[in-house]
C-alpha cells in the first residue's frame, strides 16, 4: 500500500475497531482502495494456495470482473419457497451494521455478497451437491475488481470485540501482499487428461422426454425443461483458475462464474442474464429458442433467419418474454419490451433474444425480482408450478445449483444475476456437466439429445474433451 493509503487504511480500521469495543458488538469492516493492474487468475491461484474459498464473476457485456477470496461473512437461510426474502433481510441487516470506507462506489467494490440458489428448494439434496445448500452467499475477505480498465481491492473483515488492533492490521496486510502477487499467470502448467466420460442414463432421459410429451398432450402443461448430466474423470485435480481463464477466453457474450464450497467448485459460462439492477434501472433478458452456428457466414445467416421465422422457437421464446414482462410489472414501473426478438450468436449456438427494461419500485430489491423470475420457462416450463412438479417427480438428475440464479449484490445498490447454465460441478479429479432442453408437445427425444450435446460442447472442450 502506498503511504497515503496506508495511513487512511490504518485510521479507518482503528476507528472501526474502537466502535466495536465500545458497543461490544461484532461489525463488518470494509475498505476499498484503487490499485495498479493486478492479474485476476494469479489472485485466484494464490487464494487457492491459502485455502481461501474462491468466487469469480465476469460480465457478458461489460468490462467487469471480480475475483473473491475467503468468506468474511456467510449468509445462508433454510430451504424454503421464501428463501429470497430471507436472504434479502439478512443482507440488509448486514449492511446496516457495516462500517464501509469506499470513496469509489464502483460496481463490485465495498461490501459485495456473491452467491446463489439451488434450482428447486423442495427437491431433496443428493450426495452430488452435499457441499451446496439451498442458498449460500458470502462476502469475500478480499475482492479484486476490474472495471473499465481500473482495478480495486476491497478488504472485508468481521471485527469482533476484544481483538487486538495490531494483530488484525498485520493479518490484513500480510494476506493483501500475498494475494496481490504480480507474477504473470502460467496457465499452460496444468494440462488436463480426461480418463473417462460417462453419460448418465441417456436412454432413460429420452424416455422421460416421451413421458413429458404424453403428459403435455393430455394436460394444460405446454412446456417442460428436462436436463441431464455427463460425468468426467481426470488424471489429476482440475485447476479452477485455468478453467475460468479458458472460459473467459473462448466464450464471448457469456457470464463466467465460479463459487467454491469446500473441495467443490461450481462454475460455468452462461449466456443467460436473469436480472441486472443499477440503482433503479432494471434489465432482464429472455433467451429461449436455439439453433446451431453455421460453418460459413452464409450458412450462419440462413440458420439465424430460419430460427427467427420458426414458429416452434418463436412460441417457446414468447412464453418466456410474457412471463418476464408480468414479473417485472409486479415489482417495477416503465416496463418496455421490443416487439420482436433479435438473434444473438454465441460460440456454438444462436438464441432468440429479447431485453426487458424497467424501473425498480422503491420498496423492492433485486431479490424480489429473482423470486418472481426464477425459474423462467427457459429452465422450468409453463405453467410453472405444474412443470416444476413434473421435473421434481420425474427428472433423474439432482440439479443442485445448475439452472438457478447465481450472481452478486453490493453496498452501492448494484447487482446482477445470471442463470447458471452451461455449467459444471468440479470435484477435484471429477466433474459433472449439465445441459437441458425445453420440451414441447411435438419434441423428438433424439433431436433434444443432440441439442444437449451442442450445449455441453464448450464446457467439455475447456475440460479437455475434443
Ligand atoms: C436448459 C438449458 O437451456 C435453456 C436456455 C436457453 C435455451 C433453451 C432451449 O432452447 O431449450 C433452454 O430452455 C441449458 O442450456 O441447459
Amino acid at each position: 500500500m502506498m503511504e497515503v493509503k496506508e495511513k487512511q487504511f490504518t485510521a479507518d480500521l482503528e476507528a472501526a475497531m474502537q466502535s466495536v469495543q465500545t458497543d461490544q458488538q461484532e461489525r463488518l469492516f470494509s475498505y476499498t482502495e484503487k490499485i495498479n493492474q493486478a492479474p485476476l487468475y494469479r489472485f485466484l491461484e494464490k487464494a487457492g494456495e491459502l485455502t481461501f474459498p474462491r468466487t469469480f464473476w465476469s460480465s457478458a457485456d461489460e468490462d467487469f470482473q471480480m475475483a473473491g477470496a475467503g468468506h468474511a461473512v456467510e449468509l445462508s437461510v433454510e430451504a424454503s419457497k421464501n428463501r429470497y426474502q430471507q436472504v434479502e433481510a439478512d443482507w440488509n441487516a448486514l449492511l446496516k451494521n457495516a462500517v464501509i470506507s469506499n470513496p469509489y462506489h464502483m460496481s463490485g467494490t465495498g461490501v459485495v455478497a456473491m452467491g446463489g440458489f439451488s434450482f428447486d428448494p423442495l427437491k431433496p439434496r443428493t450426495k452430488l451437491w452435499e457441499n451446496f445448500p439451498s442458498n449460500h452467499f458470502s462476502v469475500p475477505n478480499y475482492i479484486l475488481t476490474h472495471t473499465n480498465g481500473n482495478y480495486y481491492l476491497t478488504i472485508n473483515r468481521l471485527l469482533l470485540p476484544r481483538e487486538e488492533y495490531e494483530t488484525v492490521r498485520e493479518e490484513l496486510q500480510t494476506y493483501r501482499h500475498t494475494l496481490l502477487d504480480s507474477a504473470v499467470y502460467q496457465d499452460n502448467n496444468h494440462v488436463l487428461r480426461v480418463l473417462s466420460k460417462r453419460e448418465i442414463a441417456p436412454e432413460q432421459w429420452k424416455e422421460t422426454i416421451k413421458k413429458a410429451t404424453n403428459v403435455m398432450k393430455n394436460t394444460a402443461i405446454d412446456k417442460i425443461v428436462l436436463a441431464r448430466e455427463v460425468r468426467l474423470r481426470f488424471h489429476q485435480s482440475a485447476n479452477v483458475p485455468d478453467i475460468l481463464k479458458r472460459l473467459v477466453d473462448t466464450q464471448s457474450n457469456s457470464y463466467v462464474f465460479a463459487y467454491e464450497m469446500g473441495e467443490d467448485c461450481f462454475l460455468g459460462a452462461t449466456p443467460e442474464r436473469l436480472v441486472k439492477v443499477k440503482g433503479e434501472d432494471v434489465l432482464s433478458t429472455c433467451l429461449a429458442g436455439t439453433a446451431p452456428r453455421g460453418k460459413t457466414m452464409e450458412e450462419d445467416e440462413t440458420i439465424a433467419n430460419h430460427l427467427f421465422e420458426d414458429p416452434k422457437n418463436r412460441e417457446e421464446h414468447d412464453y418466456v418474454v410474457q412471463m418476464i414482462r408480468s414479473t417485472m410489472e409486479a415489482y417495477c414501473t416503465d416496463v418496455t419490451v421490443p416487439d420482436e426478438p433479435a438473434v444473438h450468436q454465441y460460440k456454438t449456438l444462436q438464441h432468440l433474444y429479447t431485453p426487458v427494461r424497467a424501473k425498480l419500485q422503491k420498496n423492492h430489491h433485486i431479490f424480489s425480482i429473482i423470486s418472481g423470475l426464477h425459474p423462467t420457462p427457459a429452465l422450468g416450463g409453463t405453467p410453472r408450478e405444474d412443470a416444476l412438479a413434473f421435473i421434481r417427480d420425474n427428472e433423474l438428475l439432482d440439479r443442485g445449483w445448475y439452472g438457478a440464479p447465481i450472481g452478486w449484490v453490493d453496498s452501492n445498490k448494484h447487482g446482477e444475476f445470471a442463470v447458471a447454465l452451461r455449467s459444471a460441478l468440479i470435484q477435484q479429479d471429477e466433474a459433472s456437466l449439465f445441459a437441458g432442453c425445453g420440451i414441447v408437445e411435438d419434441s423428438i427425444p433424439e433431436s433434444e439429445y443432440e441439442e444437449t450435446k451442442i450445449k455441453l460442447m464448450p464446457m467439455l472442450s475447456v475440460l479437455g474433451v475434443d
